[in-house]
This record gives structure tokens, C-alpha cells and sequence, in this order.
């Protein structure tokens, strides 16, 4: 029996007859996009496994916004103005954009489709301003989603209007405890749970234990969500967008929303790259454009797809504390120091002489640096190194381990990176071993403000690599007490002790 074709773009009825729209990549990876909202639900990779969180509760009944996925906030933020939260254009019905003013030319194993949003005369009733908004969604090459914004006001009238937005993108995420966002560290931020405050985060990546809601300001083109549990990374990266808003409700206000499960909020973040410290304003005929492309870092060390992009990291900012050196060593191998847009083309785009797709704000223009394929592998290899608890293997005493090094380097590169340092590393005088043949480490070697590092340690085990004393004198407990304890409180100790 023949499989029946599997159409790239395929409309479908979906739950209460709203329409939803399903976008497939050749390697088997897919996004649902309802017309409602314009609201992606699902984002999946080659193996079909889910990113994005969407609510069990959730009844896709209008006019109620959908829980999950990624909503869209526009032409308000939350409550920072006269509208409904969020605004209107996540509970509108949207149409297909049969004629989109172009894009840069699409490339191989891409594929995408092209909505817009009208201002309606209802519309104008609460919002009076005439505005077209067109939404393209992209899937691929690989598992990349793109969401790229243009907003033009269509006024007669001669009146500009001013808005803020944001891609409210929910992760799904395997235990919030074992989750920490880099790249927002020493950032200013505006706390909605403290009337928006206005506060500085401290130099450690984010981790997570209580309610956040926080609108981060100025934040870099990109930014990092690691999974530890899941030994996956989501890269959001970022143009025209300059805030980042961080949320996730725990366990009360989850309790208190009728379409969230109690205990949902442990398996979700959002990371939402928005602007709203500083409202977009739009003269009659000007338009704007926000984009977000959301990848992923597998535990296997590869972003896929392995080419096509590269990462800007703005270097105007002063390396912060905290971020593990993998990350930094990511952000820094992408360093664009012609400034903070992201939106350098794939190569297959430059040999077609296009500029990139999206082109970050209506001043559009992102460097074109070429892609050093070598240097990135290198980078991710690094920052998913760090996501490797130690095995077995690496417990090994390192002049035994070298000794096996051989049929192990066949297997995993990475591995093999290691044994490369071990083999040539004995372990020196003044350093200890555990009963388990783990090399010890002074505290001040440990910490992530180091000088002098300790090397080859998990990064998210530092803690592990002080002697028994070392450990009870810092954590005024044994390992074993504290291993005992939930992750959230032993990342609290770690983060206070600057091991994590
Ligand atoms: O429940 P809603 O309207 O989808 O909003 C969820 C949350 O969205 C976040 O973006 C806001 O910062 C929070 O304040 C808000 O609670």
C-alpha cells in the first residue's frame, strides 16, 4: 500500500473547526499554525518530538487567546495600555497574504507561508489606527523557525501610531529547575512582579525557583535556553526586537489560571523577544519588522542545520560573569562587531546575491559575514560538552582512561577531545582524587569567576570536584545530603556559592 503524499504546506480543520495550517521540512520536522492568532502550536523536530509548551487545558475555543506556542502581542505588550492583555491580533482571525510584498529569495528546504492581519472597523472602534501586519512563518533548513513581522501604517489621516509587541514563545522544557537562560545577565530589567520596578540582574545566568515575570531591556541579539535534563539548548536569536520577557506564573498563579494544569509550569518557559521599553512609532507608509529565529542544540553537539547562519553576540557588552565558558565560547566565535543585528544570509542566499530574509527593522541592512563553518561545529561542541555529566568513563583515573581511549575516540568526537587532554594530563602532584578516581579541585578553581580553572570539569556539576571536607565546609553538609535535596534548592546553594 503507497503512503499517502505528505503536501510541505497542507490546510487542515482542527479542533472547532478552526483552520490550522501545517508547514513540513524534507527531514521530517514540522510547525502547526492556526489562522486563529496566527499562532504557531506546535513546533516539531525530525524525530517528532514537541518544543514548544502548549497547555493540556487548553480548549481552543475563541475568543480566549491559546495557552502555548507562541502568541502573538500586538499592538500592546501585558496591560501597558488602554487594550485587553496582550492586545488584540492573537484572538483576530487572520487570512493568507496571496500577494506579500518580497522577501529575499527563498532557499532550498525551507518552506513557509505568509499571513496578514487588517485593521478591522471593529478594530478601529477600540484601536484607531488603519495598520496591515504581515506575518511570515518559516520551517527549515532543519528544524529553524522563523517568525518574521512587518507592520506598515496604512493611515490617511496623517497620524503615526505607536505600539509595543512581543513572541510570546512558550519552551517546552523537561523540569523548570534544571533549566538556566544565559544571556541576560547584569541586564536592567522592569519586575511585573513588583509593580515594574525597575532592577539590575546580578552577573549569574538566570535559574529558576518562584514566580518571574521580567522584562528584560537592551538585551543581546541572542539568547540561550539550556536544558540540563534534556541536554538540549534553544538559541532564540533576534532582530528589531530590543527586550526579552521572561515568565513563567508557578505554582499559584498557575493554580489560579483555569487554562493551565496545576503543575504545568514545570515544564515550560517563556522567552519572549518583544519591544516595550520603547514603543515602535510608525508614520502614515513606514513599517517595521521584528524577527525571531528559534534553533536548537542537541545533546549531540550539532545545531541543526550545520551551516546557514551566523550569530551575532554584541560585543558592546561586557562579558558577564556567570555564563559558562561554553556559552561564551559560542557567543564569542559569532562575535559581530559591525553591530546587533543577526541577519546574515546563508551562503546559498549570498551566492543568489539576496539579502537576508526578515532584515530586522524597517532600516532592514544585517552584516554578511561569511560562515565559518569549522569555528561554529568547534563552539557548539564546546557548549554541549558542558551539558555531559560525567560518566563512568570520565570518573576514570586519567592514566587508567587513557588506556581506553582508543575504541571511544571511534565512537564520539567529542570523546575524543577529551582523551586527547587526558591522555597528556596526568593528574599533578597537588591534585587529589576521590574514591571514585574523580580529580578534586580547590574551591577557587571551581567557581565560575575562576582565574585559574579547573580543567575538564562539568560545568554543571562544579560542586562535585571539591574533597569532602572542601564540600562541607562550603555547603555545611555532605554530598550526599545535598544530592538528596530538590535541584531548584541545590541550584539556589550552587548559584549562592558561584558554582553554578
Ligand atoms: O495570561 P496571558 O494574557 O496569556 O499572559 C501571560 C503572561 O504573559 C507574559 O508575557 C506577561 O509578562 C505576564 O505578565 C502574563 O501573565
Amino acid at each position: 500500500m503507497s503512503t499517502p503524499e505528505r503536501r510541505p504546506v497542507e490546510v487542515v480543520k482542527a479542533v472547532n473547526g478552526l483552520e490550522k495550517v501545517v508547514l513540513r521540512e524534507i527531514h521530517g520536522c514540522s510547525v502547526e499554525v492556526y489562522l486563529y492568532g496566527a499562532h504557531v502550536t506546535s513546533w516539531k523536530n525530525e524525530h517528532g518530538e514537541e518544543l514548544l509548551f502548549i497547555s493540556s487545558k487548553e480548549i481552543f475555543k475563541p475568543p480566549k487567546p491559546i495557552r502555548g506556542g507562541i502568541p502573538i502581542c500586538f499592538p500592546q505588550f501585558s496591560s501597558l495600555g488602554p487594550l485587553e492583555l496582550h492586545g488584540f491580533a492573537r484572538n483576530r482571525l487572520w487570512t493568507f497574504d496571496d500577494d506579500p510584498p518580497p522577501l529575499p529569495p527563498d532557499i532550498a528546504n525551507k518552506v513557509f507561508i505568509d499571513l496578514i492581519l487588517r485593521s478591522t472597523k471593529e478594530d478601529l472602534k477600540i484601536w484607531p489606527h488603519s495598520f496591515e501586519y504581515r506575518l511570515r512563518i518559516t520551517l527549515g533548513p532543519g528544524e529553524d523557525l522563523m517568525l518574521t513581522s512587518r507592520v506598515r501604517n496604512t493611515a490617511t489621516d496623517g497620524k503615526p501610531f505607536t505600539f509595543t509587541f512581543a513572541y510570546h514563545t512558550y519552551f517546552s522544557v523537561s523540569d523548570i529547575s534544571e533549566v538556566r537562560v544565559e544571556g541576560l545577565e547584569t541586564l536592567d530589567y522592569l519586575d511585573n512582579c513588583q509593580k515594574m520596578e525597575r532592577f539590575t540582574e546580578q552577573g549569574d545566568s538566570l535559574t529558576f525557583e518562584s514566580e518571574v515575570d521580567k522584562i528584560y531591556l537592551s538585551t543581546p541579539t541572542k539568547i540561550a535556553v539550556m536544558d540540563h535534563e534534556k541536554k538540549q539548548t534553544f538559541v532564540i536569536r533576534k532582530d528589531g526586537l530590543p527586550d526579552a520577557v521572561v515568565w513563567n506564573p508557578w505554582d499559584k498563579k498557575a493554580k489560579a489560571m483555569a487554562d493551565f494544569g496545576d503543575d504545568e509550569y514545570k515544564h515550560m518557559l517563556c522567552v519572549e523577544a518583544a519591544a516595550v521599553e520603547k514603543p515602535i512609532t510608525l508614520k502614515p507608509g513606514e513599517e517595521w519588522r521584528g524577527r525571531q529565529q528559534l534553533s536548537v542544540v542537541n545533546k549531540s553537539g550539532s545545531e541543526k542545520p550545520q551551516r546557514s547562519r551566523s550569530v551575532s553576540y554584541s560585543s558592546d557588552r561586557p562579558r558577564a560573569r556567570g555564563r559558562s565558558p561554553a556559552f561564551n565560547a559560542l557567543a564569542s566565535k559569532f562575535d559581530n562587531p559591525g553591530g546587533r543585528n543577526l541577519s546574515t544570509p546563508p551562503p546559498l542566499l549570498s551566492n543568489l546575491g539576496g539579502s537576508s530574509e526578515g532584515g530586522g527593522s524597517s532600516s532592514g541592512g544585517g552584516s554578511h559575514d561569511a560562515y565559518k563553518a569549522l569555528s561554529k561545529s568547534k563552539a557548539i561542541a564546546s557548549l554541549t560538552a558542558s551539558f555531559d555529566k560525567p560518566s563512568r568513563d570520565k570518573l576514570m583515573p586519567r592514566s587508567v582512561k587513557a588506556a581506553t581511549s582508543d575504541s571511544n575516540s571511534r565512537i564520539n568526537p567529542l570523546n575524543s577531545r577529551v582523551d586527547a587532554v587526558t591522555v597528556k594530563e596526568n593528574v599533578k602532584e597537588n591534585e587529589v582524587e576521590d574514591d571514585e578516581g574523580l580529580t578534586l579541585y580547590p574551591y577557587d578553581r571551581l567557581t565560575t569567576s575562576s582565574t585559574n580553572p579547573a580543567p575538564n570539569i562539568d560545568v554543571t556539576r562544579r560542586e562535585m570536584y571539591l574533597s569532602k571536607a572542601d564540600f562541607r565546609a562550603k555547603f555545611n553538609m555532605t554530598k550526599d545530603a545535598f544530592y538528596k535535596m530538590p535541584k531548584w534548592r541545590q541550584n539556589k546553594m550552587k548559584t549562592s556559592l558561584e558554582l553554578f
